[in-house]
């Protein structure tokens, strides 16, 4: 572990040191807060969260058995879609009135699987179209053609450099298709960073990567921390959420059932309770 990354648990740490080990927890410094949230499908509720804070800084995992609701408060939360009630502040502003572009732009993004239509886009072409560009559309008619072009430059020069960053830059003219489970998922979260994140919100990062790109993906999450980035990543892999997560939260039909560190959450017979009922009904259908 180098140095700096040392440095960046030590203070995710150090902020997440005391916090009780309940739902709805105040942290130190949130970067998102959520009051109330409920999203009703028919009588099915997918979501009902009473409240949660998120960190600045910290790696956050979200767990739960299949079904909790998890999915379903990402797209809430991102703009995707829409409470039945419910409200949040993310970074010291109101959120949940704003559109998915609005949620990205500021600060709050997540990455998104690999469509078909993006598989036949090429790796660079990807992350272009990840990129913000409504300024630049705005001026694209206007006199100020000039400008778009510098930004379109700019783009395209941060592109290369996440491409560098993430082993992808010899794949750039590739079609996205033809990458590997890891490397789609490397694509995502480089995408997702063309729009200067604060919050980066992973959906099972580890879903469907090999055992070789796990260690590089989790090394990647970690270097986002580094940086001053908060993360908050959905994950069925426990292993994974041992090794990088500085808190857990737990969701378990649509609620928010407890909190803690990966040590506390994995002794927690609430916990245990949520799967196990899970699978045990599971079993019975
Ligand atoms: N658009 C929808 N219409 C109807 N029901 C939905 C819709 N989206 C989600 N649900 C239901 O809401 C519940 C929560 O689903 P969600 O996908 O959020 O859970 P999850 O915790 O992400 O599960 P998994 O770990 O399996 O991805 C499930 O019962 C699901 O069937």
């Amino acid at each position: 572990m180098s140095d700096d990354v040392k440095a960046g648990v030590a203070a995710a740490k150090a902020a997440l040191a005391g916090v009780p080990a309940e739902p709805g927890a105040p942290k130190q410094d949130a970067i998102l807060t959520a009051t109330g949230v409920r999203r009703a499908f028919g009588g099915l509720v997918a979501v009902d969260v009473a409240h949660i804070e998120v960190q600045r800084g910290a790696i956050t995992a979200l767990i739960g058995p299949n079904g909790a609701g998890k999915t379903t408060f990402f797209n809430l939360l991102t703009g995707f879609d829409r409470p039945s009630r419910g409200s949040w502040e993310f970074d010291g502003r109101r959120a949940d009135r704003m559109r998915s572009y609005q949620v990205a732009r500021s600060g709050m993004v997540r990455t998104f699987q690999l469509t078909k239509a993006l598989s036949r886009m090429t790796v660079l072409e990807n992350m272009l179209i990840g990129a913000d560009r409504q300024r630049g559309e705005r001026l694209w008619a206007a006199p100020f053609r000039w400008l778009w072009l510098k930004e379109e430059a700019q783009n395209a020069a941060r592109a290369l450099d996440l491409l560098e960053r993430f082993k992808l830059a010899d794949k750039r003219d590739h079609y996205a298709g033809e990458l590997s489970g890891g490397q789609r998922k490397l694509l995502e979260m480089a995408r997702a960073l063309m729009l200067k994140p604060k919050m980066i919100m992973l959906d099972e990062p580890m879903a469907g990567v090999n055992p070789a790109l796990k260690q590089s993906l989790l090394e990647h999450i970690k270097d986002l921390r580094e940086e001053g980035m908060t993360v908050l990543f959905v994950e069925h892999d426990m292993d994974m959420v041992h090794e990088i997560a500085d808190w857990v939260a737990v969701m378990a039909a649509g609620q928010l059932i407890t909190e803690g560190t990966p040590d506390q959450i994995s002794a927690d017979q609430r916990v245990i309770d949520a799967y196990l009922g899970a699978h045990h009904d599971a079993a019975q259908h």
